[in-house]
């Protein structure tokens, strides 16, 4: 069997810890920030320009949607954690309860999934981020070892006609398997 974390190299001696469970209970093993960051609130000028010149009937112009959009864009928050698991089986990446009610941040994606050959892929070795939206209306300061999400290890189940061999090797993540946008 095969479940575990490492520190990839970029942060081998960043003095970071590997991910643990609170509790003696706990699914969740806790992750933490690997570097200090600010989450930037969403309410950037140019987005409440946008929404009020939409209240006012202005024409926007797209550069105006663009520059508002910037805003709305989750962070990748860097962990330097990789994780190794069975094939039959993933990491499911959720939000700590405290997340919204303390520091309004939540995952944008819901919840991630990091499948089990994303460990030491080509690209970026299989490091995990986890994406972060600031909904609040003051910038949030991350710092590094503070606990940002957690992440349960879970079993998945495949179709009677999956065949393995008809896929494409992970090489990547975050939108890597061929969309055009
Ligand atoms: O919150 C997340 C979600 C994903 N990943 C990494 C691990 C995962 O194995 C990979 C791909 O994730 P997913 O399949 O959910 O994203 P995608 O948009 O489909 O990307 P890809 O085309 O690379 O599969 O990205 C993270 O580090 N954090
Ligand atoms: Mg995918």
């Amino acid at each position: 069997m095969t479940r575990r974390f490492a520190i990839v190299t970029k942060y081998q001696d960043a003095g970071l810890h590997l991910p643990k469970r609170a509790t003696k209970q706990a699914a969740g093993y806790d992750f933490e920030a690997a570097e200090d960051f600010i989450l930037p609130t969403i309410w950037k000028l140019n987005f409440i320009k946008l929404l009020f010149g939409l209240f006012k009937g202005e024409t926007m112009t797209e550069t105006d949607y663009l520059t508002a959009d910037q805003a709305l864009k989750p962070l990748l928050v860097p962990t330097g954690i990789k994780a190794y698991m069975n094939h039959d089986e993933y990491l499911m990446l959720a939000n700590r309860s405290s997340g919204p009610l303390k520091r309004r941040l939540i995952l944008p994606n819901g919840v991630g999934v990091i499948d089990a050959d994303y460990a030491d892929n080509e690209s970026n070795e299989g490091e995990i981020f986890i994406q972060l939206l600031n909904f609040g209306v003051k910038d949030v300061q991350i710092k590094k070892g503070e606990r940002i999400g957690q992440g349960i290890f879970m079993p998945f189940l495949v179709t009677d006609d999956d065949a393995q061999d008809s896929k494409q090797d992970r090489v990547s993540g975050f939108g890597s398997t061929g969309d055009k946008k």
